[in-house]
């Protein structure tokens, strides 16, 4: 009665990796008890999301390296393994699941970068832009609800609102990945896209320093000006302190990502004996409600839902 706040399976989204071929599960080592499914087990996964009352899933693609290049132009392939998932899913589910489709080129780089690299080897934001872009529309033609680019390029979301009005995605909403870190906490993510192997230097010139809380906020408002229904700050646990200045200065729907390396950190501690899984993630769960946010992406989600449809 006196709880303040509450977590329920309508809350999380499910981030889940798309690989070739089908009937493949494919585990992803450093992130346990996660896999990379082919499309027809994404399209059961979907179903299963469905079924907890998880409104949302989240899709990243693991590229084959013979199609990955400089240029990341797989990303703009309408036939790609991504649209591929996001076409099957919503075949399968229509309505039922909101789809959210991962905007950026690191899965389809040659050199792991989000974006293209000028000369000097330098993240070009603008040249990047116009290829973000392309790649929104791309996967809204294939059918994604929600768009949500996590390449941290200015201006990226301004450009993408107007492409989608232009083209008559007037439905597809944007979540803009609008504080996210220059973290450790992705390693496992990039094993599971294939991308960590071939990632060349580090992403500071793009993703936030740790130490910075002001510019959190002036990314989240250049994003929201830009256009974007809702904003994201990522990783989770570490920046509770974001999301709760966040939801003081904007009324916007706030999420946060526990990232893989949240993920593994607990299912390490779990395998070591330092407590238990439920305990241990719901307690997390619940602090990024108490902290503001609407929703978080956490692949913890089934588990979660399974554990609040029991409790
Ligand atoms: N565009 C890249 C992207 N999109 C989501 C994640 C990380 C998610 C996770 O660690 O779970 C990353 C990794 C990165 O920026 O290198
Ligand atoms: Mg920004």
């Amino acid at each position: 009665m006196f709880r303040e706040t509450r977590l329920a399976a309508a809350d999380l989204i499910w981030p889940i990796f798309v690989t070739e071929g089908s009937g493949v599960t494919d585990p992803v080592a450093s992130l346990p008890g996660v896999s990379r499914r082919s499309v027809d087990g994404i399209v059961e996964q979907a179903r299963e999301a469905v079924s907890l009352g998880i409104p949302c899933i989240a899709l990243f693609p693991y590229t084959q390296a013979d199609r990955r290049s400089d240029d990341g132009a797989e990303a703009l392939n309408p036939d790609n393994l991504m649209c591929r998932a996001i076409r099957a899913v919503k075949d399968a589910v229509g309505s039922d699941l909101g789809v959210l489709a991962d905007v950026a080129l690191d899965p389809y780089t040659s050199h792991g970068q989000d974006g293209l690299l000028d000369a000097s080897g330098y993240v070009a934001n603008d040249d990047t832009v116009a290829v973000l872009v392309d790649q929104a529309i791309v996967q809204a033609e294939a059918g994604a609800d929600i768009v949500a680019p996590s390449d941290m390029m200015d201006g990226r979301v301004r450009a993408i609102r107007m492409a989608l009005e232009m083209g008559g995605h007037h439905n597809v909403q944007i979540m803009a990945y609008a504080a996210k870190y220059a973290s450790a906490f992705y390693g496992p993510f990039r094993d599971a896209v294939g991308s960590s192997g071939v990632l060349q230097g580090d992403k500071k010139t793009y993703q936030m320093d740790p130490a910075n809380g002001e510019e959190a906020l002036r990314e989240i408002a250049l994003d929201i000006a830009e256009g974007a229904d809702s904003v994201m700050v990522k990783p989770g646990l570490a920046y509770l302190d974001i999301i709760w200045r966040a939801k003081q200065a904007f009324d916007v729907p706030i999420f946060a990502y526990q990232v893989s390396g949240e993920y593994a950190l607990v299912e390490a501690g779990v395998a070591a004996g330092v407590g238990e899984r439920e305990a241990l993630v719901m307690e997390k769960l619940i602090a990024f409600r108490r902290a503001g946010c609407t929703g978080i992406l956490t692949y913890h989600a089934p588990q979660a839902a399974r554990w609040l449809a029991n409790a």
